[in-house]
């Protein structure tokens, strides 16, 4: 579980992050949203210890960030695995070399326990047989499950992913969503989800964070988030025709 206690974060004389008090839990798809420029990345990078908070606190499994000392913070990095919006995978590795990465750089795992932990973790993302292949040579929706494959290989507590379904149609979408769900219900991670997408918050939102203009505007999750006459949330959830669709026909008794 990840707690945060009235975050806050200037750059300058504009504060970005003004004071953001949510809890992310262990087990579950933990979502932030809200509309572009609202803070979300901030927030994340915040939680991942590449921005250094002005004030308040991140307690990551009951331990506070500001408290550690700097060999248990670097422990810390080591449990936390990170999917970002590109698949960020590196051109010149093959696919089974992008995910033995992180047990190269932080384990002392030797090669064949490295390949048998990547192969492992590949074929748990359903992907066989591609262990050979160069990036470019797969689909985007593979790249992405190869970097999934990468983020979780080290078994880490906590992943982070920022947009991970960008650039993705919707059906391979649902796909990488539901991966991610599995995953962090099977190895109980606390992951941390920024999206844009009411799909993936529809789908996996167990629990949702929605920022506005650097503030919490509400919290929730994907049941509640249908029902709530908070307006902030309604403008920005129903601002896709097909949601108001759905309102109107829920509205209606449909
Ligand atoms: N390193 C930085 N230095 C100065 N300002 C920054 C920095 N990073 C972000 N900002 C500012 O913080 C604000 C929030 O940015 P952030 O990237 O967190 O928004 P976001 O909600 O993630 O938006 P999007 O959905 O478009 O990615 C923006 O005004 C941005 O310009």
């Amino acid at each position: 579980m990840i707690q945060v206690n009235d975050l806050r974060k200037s750059f300058g004389d504009e504060e970005i992050l003004k004071g953001i008090t949510a809890t992310f839990e262990k087990g579950k798809t933990n979502m932030i949203i809200g509309a572009s420029g609202s803070g979300k990345s901030v927030f994340l990078k915040n939680m991942l210890g590449l921005f250094v908070p002005d004030s308040g606190e991140i307690i990551y499994d009951g331990e506070p960030i500001n408290e550690m000392q700097i060999e248990r913070k670097s422990n810390l990095r080591k449990e936390m695995g990170m999917l970002f919006q590109h698949s960020a995978l590196f051109d010149s590795l093959t696919v089974e070399e992008n995910v033995m990465f992180p047990l190269r750089m932080f384990t002392k795992m030797r090669l064949k326990e490295r390949q048998e932990n990547a192969n492992e973790i590949l074929e748990r993302v359903n992907l066989v047989g591609l262990n050979k292949k160069m990036p470019s040579e797969i689909s985007g929706g593979q790249q992405k499950r190869v970097a999934l494959a990468r983020a979780v290989v080290n078994n880490p507590r906590f992943l982070f992913c920022d947009e991970p379904n960008s650039g993705l149609d919707p059906k391979t979408a649902t796909v990488i969503d539901n991966l991610i769900q599995e995953i962090t219900h099977e190895r109980d991670i606390t992951t941390v989800i920024i999206s844009h997408d009411m799909n993936s918050v529809m789908e996996i939102g167990e629990t949702i964070v929605f920022l506005k203009d650097g503030k919490l505007a509400w919290k929730g999750t994907n049941q509640e988030i249908f029902k709530t006459d908070n307006e902030t949330v309604t403008d920005f959830v129903y601002s896709s025709n097909l949601f108001k669709k759905v309102r109107i026909a829920q509205n209606k008794g449909l």
